[in-house]
């Protein structure tokens, strides 16, 4: 495997001891741009389900690059922790991990407060261990948050699977899946809609799923993925995901389907270039950024595909897979990513503009980005 890296002066301050800095350095010149897909009172994600059932580990191991061995050691939650993770990262979300134990009864517990803010509600079972408990908390946490806010999206992670093989990975997905549509009949809520994912903290499966979660809350995905599809089809390029860099969590991918593997290369190249970036691209007292507007990748395998990453906005970057015979055309890849980039940034401001209740002019999104096509010809 060969690896090209073209890394303009990249410059900043980092602990890079074995996790993501964590003053990430994004650079100066976007800081003025408002990336977030979302109103200011930034909604929430909450983490429910029993005690020990992996919540803290997800949070920790997808927003804070904590090593999956490492959560053997984390303390039981005792209260509600609230973690704002906007100022690292394009996901302008609160996390609130909630400790297994909490009590809907307990006058304490303001139902109204904490479900109003709420997109989505992720409820974890541990899928190694004995489930009918989990499965009645389950039911009693929705038909709370549901009487509350409707609209919330329910995800039901069944985590921990890497201790179970395929078949009864498969087999207790299914078990799950319809237990709990059944009590959930039983309760008169057959029409709240739950999402099933099988996750661990010990391969790619927890980010893919939050990926999914997240995307649900992304009010510009379609026009992300109309975006990636037109620049992929006018490149030559065979997969494109726009990655939120510090956590790795994909918010849009063109329509193709998400291969497990392509995806896995993918975050392992957001690894690769940072790690490379924070020991060999700061300045000598340690100032600059690991990822700014110059950031840039090739790497080339022995398998005749080229892996590309390119950064669209401080916090999001684009990460391609393409056959090496496509890259010849580089020049037309880099016009179409200007064209994409442009595209994003103007989403973007253009969400940003309507937040403030300042709507642009015509020149907003809706005007579809000039793309080369790959015979050459501007469309
Ligand atoms: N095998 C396996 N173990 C996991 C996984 N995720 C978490 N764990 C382990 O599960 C245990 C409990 O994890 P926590 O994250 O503390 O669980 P929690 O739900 O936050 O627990 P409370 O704070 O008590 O509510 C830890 O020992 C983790 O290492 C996983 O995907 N696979």
């Amino acid at each position: 495997m060969s690896i090209q890296f073209e890394e303009p002066e990249l410059t900043g301050s980092y602990d890079i001891v074995g996790s993501f800095p964590k003053s990430f350095g994004y650079g100066l010149e976007e800081a003025d741009m408002e990336e977030s897909p979302v109103s200011a009172d930034q909604p929430r994600i909450l983490l429910m389900g029993r005690r020990r059932s992996g919540k803290s580990s997800i949070q920790k191991v997808v927003f804070h690059k904590m090593s999956p061995n490492e959560t053997l050691f984390l303390e039981s939650t005792n209260k509600i922790c609230k973690d704002d993770i906007s100022s690292s990262s394009f996901i302008n979300f609160q996390i609130w991990d909630f400790p297994g134990q909490v009590d809907f009864c307990d006058p304490t517990f303001d139902s109204e407060m904490i479900f109003n803010g709420t997109g989505a509600l992720i409820f974890v079972i541990d899928a190694q261990d004995d489930y009918m408990e989990a499965l009645e908390k389950l039911q009693v946490t929705v038909s709370r948050a549901y009487k509350v806010k409707p609209d919330i999206n329910f995800e039901v992670f069944i985590h921990k699977v890497d201790g179970l093989s395929d078949d009864h990975k498969i087999e207790t997905q299914r078990d799950i899946h319809q237990r709990a549509n059944d009590d959930l009949a039983d309760a008169s809520l057959e029409k709240v809609h739950l999402s099933f994912y099988l996750t661990s903290i010990y391969d790619h499966s927890i980010f893919e799923a939050f990926s999914k979660v997240v995307q649900k809350l992304i009010p510009q995905l379609p026009t992300l993925e109309n975006l990636l599809n037109i620049f992929i089809s006018h490149s030559g390029i065979e997969k494109a995901f726009l990655f939120d860099v510090v956590s790795k969590i994909y918010i849009a991918t063109d329509s193709s389907p998400v291969d497990m593997q392509c995806y896995e290369l993918c975050c392992d190249m957001i690894d690769v270039v940072i790690d490379v970036s924070c020991i060999y691209g700061l300045l000598d007292d340690g100032s600059g950024c690991a990822y700014d507007k110059e950031s840039l990748a090739i790497i080339k395998l022995n398998n005749t595909t080229v892996l590309y990453l390119k950064q669209v906005t401080k916090f999001l970057a684009l990460v391609c897979i393409l056959r090496e015979e496509s890259f010849e055309r580089k020049g037309l890849i880099e016009y179409n990513f200007h064209c994409f980039r442009n595209a994003i940034h103007e989403v973007f401001e253009v969400a940003a503009a309507n937040q403030s209740g300042v709507l642009k002019g015509s020149d907003s999104s809706s005007g579809s980005p000039k793309f080369a096509a790959l015979n050459g010809n501007g469309l």
